[in-house]
């Protein structure tokens, strides 16, 4: 049964205003010159049987490629953020076995932090959200979304994503401008003011990050500091994924601070890892790993909030020895 799709039917004229990205589907096919026609269904119709010949498709084929590919553009501007009230996690075993206890609902917006020694299951927590675990990872825990478990297709869908990870090695292997990566990025969400988009999110990259880069500089040439600053805003300000899983903002130049209340900001649920005085206490809430398993969950309390304000002022004088250090500054009396 081929599939069929109203747009074919649209005027064309119209097609095209509405959905510029239409042009570079069909360039794709090595169809950007068609027949003339009122519709993109009569020109297909015109097409002759050479040049289909050329793009290997059959001509019900070709309108149905389209119909997918519209329904695909249609899912991908569909809002999702709002369909996301709860992440819960429900314990299972840690590493000998023994019940973990709990169960944890997160909201948007809400920032909880993951502390433990190195091999007490940091990442394997962050793993098993990141693919909504259904008592088949190694810890035998459930992730439920809106307070169900979600349905198989949300689990693998790569379009819509719910999980994003900001991870800490940030390798760029394009050879492309700061702008460019991020127009390119722009341009595949199909936002409305994609320039105008791209120019927000390296004002914001340039806000986090220590060091000021411009549009034009190459990706490639970024220091650390600034790709995970251009990575953190892009993700605030692009991704749809309601769920960002952070494996430690480490101290490279970059304002943690802001750049976990931007993220947090955008009504997204935030995991992040961190053994951070200052973002472990900005979080509502710490998850305490030990031998694999979530052994206590800490709720930011007024108390350790009130350090919170001396930590902030240590990390500024602290800042301040390093930005001496850096400019070459001999670090004596007073700091
Ligand atoms: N509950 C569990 N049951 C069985 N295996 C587990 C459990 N939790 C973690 N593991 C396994 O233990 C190993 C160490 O865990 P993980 O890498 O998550 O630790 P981590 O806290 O992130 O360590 P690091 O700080 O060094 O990155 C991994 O192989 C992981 O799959």
């Amino acid at each position: 049964m081929p599939m069929k799709t109203p747009y074919a039917d649209l005027p064309l004229e119209r097609l095209f205003h509405e959905h510029p990205h239409v042009r570079d589907f069909l360039a794709a096919l090595g169809l950007a010159e068609l027949p003339a026609g009122p519709t993109l269904a009569s020109c297909l119709a015109a097409l002759d049987e050479e040049r289909l010949e050329d793009v290997g498709l059959e001509r019900q084929e070709l309108l149905a490629r389209f119909a997918a590919y519209m329904e695909g553009v249609e899912r991908l501007l569909r809002p999702q953020r709002a369909t996301i009230g709860s992440v819960t996690v429900i314990g299972g075993r840690d590493k000998s076995g023994a019940a973990e206890n709990f169960t944890l609902e997160l909201r948007p917006g809400e920032v909880t932090c993951i502390v433990g020694p190195t091999g007490s299951g940091k990442s394997r927590f962050l793993a098993d959200i990141e693919w909504l675990a259904q008592g088949d990872s190694p810890t035998g825990r459930r992730v439920l979304i809106n307070g169900a478990v979600p349905d198989p297709g949300r689990r693998y869908a790569v379009d819509q994503k719910l999980v994003a990870q900001l991870s800490q090695n940030m390798n760029f292997v394009m050879d492309l401008s700061a702008e460019e990566f991020i127009s390119l990025h722009a341009e595949s969400r199909m936002v409305a003011e994609p320039a105008a988009v791209t120019r927000t999110i390296l004002d914001l990259a340039n806000s986090l990050a220590g060091e000021q880069f411009t549009p034009a500089t190459p990706v490639t040439a970024l220091s650390g500091g600034q790709s995970r600053a251009l990575m953190i805003a892009d993700v605030a300000c692009l991704s749809s994924s309601p769920i960002v899983l952070i494996d430690e903002i480490e101290n490279a130049g970059i304002d943690r601070k802001r750049a976990l209340a931007l993220l947090a900001d955008r009504d997204k649920i935030i995991l992040m890892a961190t053994h951070d005085p200052i973002l472990a206490l900005m979080g509502e809430r710490r998850l305490v790993f030990k031998n694999g398993g979530v052994a206590r969950i800490i709720a930011t309390s007024a108390a350790e909030r009130a350090n919170l304000a001396r930590f902030e002022e240590m990390d500024a004088r602290l800042t301040a020895v390093r930005h001496a250090l850096r400019n070459g500054e001999e670090i004596a009396g007073e700091f």
